[in-house]
């Protein structure tokens, strides 16, 4: 398989500072990785309580989008590693615009299916997965082509533990099939990860994009929402090991590794670790 890893810092989503230098600072921990970085694009702003930088957002998801795009076209398999989850409005994009009907495995503590009008934060890292949907801000839902990019019945959300009430009446109406922290407890992790292959196995491409906060802040603390609890490394590297062999992956995000929360560079480490995990599969 031949990667090509890109980085954008991708601090918009959620305006946290630490994230405008943690795509150089892990650039600079592994160079080995050669990541082909994109900068983040600065657009001026009507500073829309929620909607928060709204324009900087789509312009640096449509560049995204665009070097995502013609990297598949190459024959690559994109593993793009972003600041904030808003980013991957432009990964997804451009998975969906060249592959129909594109699965989707979001492995998160949050849903991030909030919209304009749900939303508490502004922040449009909450709302990513809401305009792959179709759904929320128009503009959001139309990059690279304005055709909607996910059907909520071709996405599996594993490890939720952080849900806003609207975004929970989102998952129910929708019918997306979600497997919370909680759920893994009690059923296991080896049964929702058949259940969510079963689920899958029609499908010829799915995406999987991992919020690095799915993971236990107690020993990865680098993140900007942390959420108490969660999976811990063994777990995390036994999923993407069973999705990795048990569904046609084609496309990868690693997002929201935060430098200025971390201790000892332990979530850098972790996320290094995860890159060289798919890299290596
Ligand atoms: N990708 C993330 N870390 N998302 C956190 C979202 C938190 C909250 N639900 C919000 O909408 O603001």
């Amino acid at each position: 398989m031949m990667f090509h890893i890109f980085g954008c810092p991708m601090h918009f989503g959620v305006g946290d500072k630490g994230l405008t230098y943690s795509l150089d600072y892990f650039n600079d921990y592994c160079k080995d990785l050669e990541i082909t970085m994109l900068p983040e694009i600065t657009m001026p702003e009507y500073n829309l309580k929620n909607l928060k930088n709204l324009n900087s957002v789509i312009a640096t998801c449509e560049q995204i989008a665009e070097e995502g795009r013609k990297a598949i076209k190459n024959g690559e398999v994109p593993l793009f590693i972003a600041g904030d989850h808003s980013s991957v409005i432009g990964t997804i994009s451009a998975s969906a615009t060249c592959y129909d009907n594109l699965g989707l495995i979001w492995i998160d503590a949050h849903p991030d299916i909030n919209t304009d009008a749900t939303t508490v934060t502004g922040n449009i890292h909450g709302m990513p997965v809401a305009a792959l949907l179709g759904m929320g801000e128009k503009r959001l839902t139309q990059i690279l082509t304005p055709d909607v990019k996910l059907r909520p019945e071709n996405i599996v959300m594993i490890g939720l533990r952080d849900i806003d009430p609207p975004e929970a009446t989102f998952l129910e109406k929708l019918k997306i099939r979600h497997y919370t922290y909680d759920e893994v407890l009690k059923r296991g992790l080896e049964a929702c990860l058949n259940d969510t292959v079963s689920y899958l196995s029609h499908l010829k491409h799915v995406h999987i994009s991992f919020d690095i906060d799915v993971m236990d802040p107690a020993f990865l603390p680098g993140v900007s929402v942390p959420v108490p609890d969660g999976f811990k490394e063994a777990e995390a590297f036994r999923i993407m090991d069973r999705l990795m062999t048990e569904l046609p992956i084609s496309s990868y995000d690693i997002v929201e590794y935060n430098a200025e929360h971390d201790t000892d560079d332990k979530t850098a480490a972790f996320a290094k670790k995860l890159a060289h995990f798919i890299l290596k599969h």
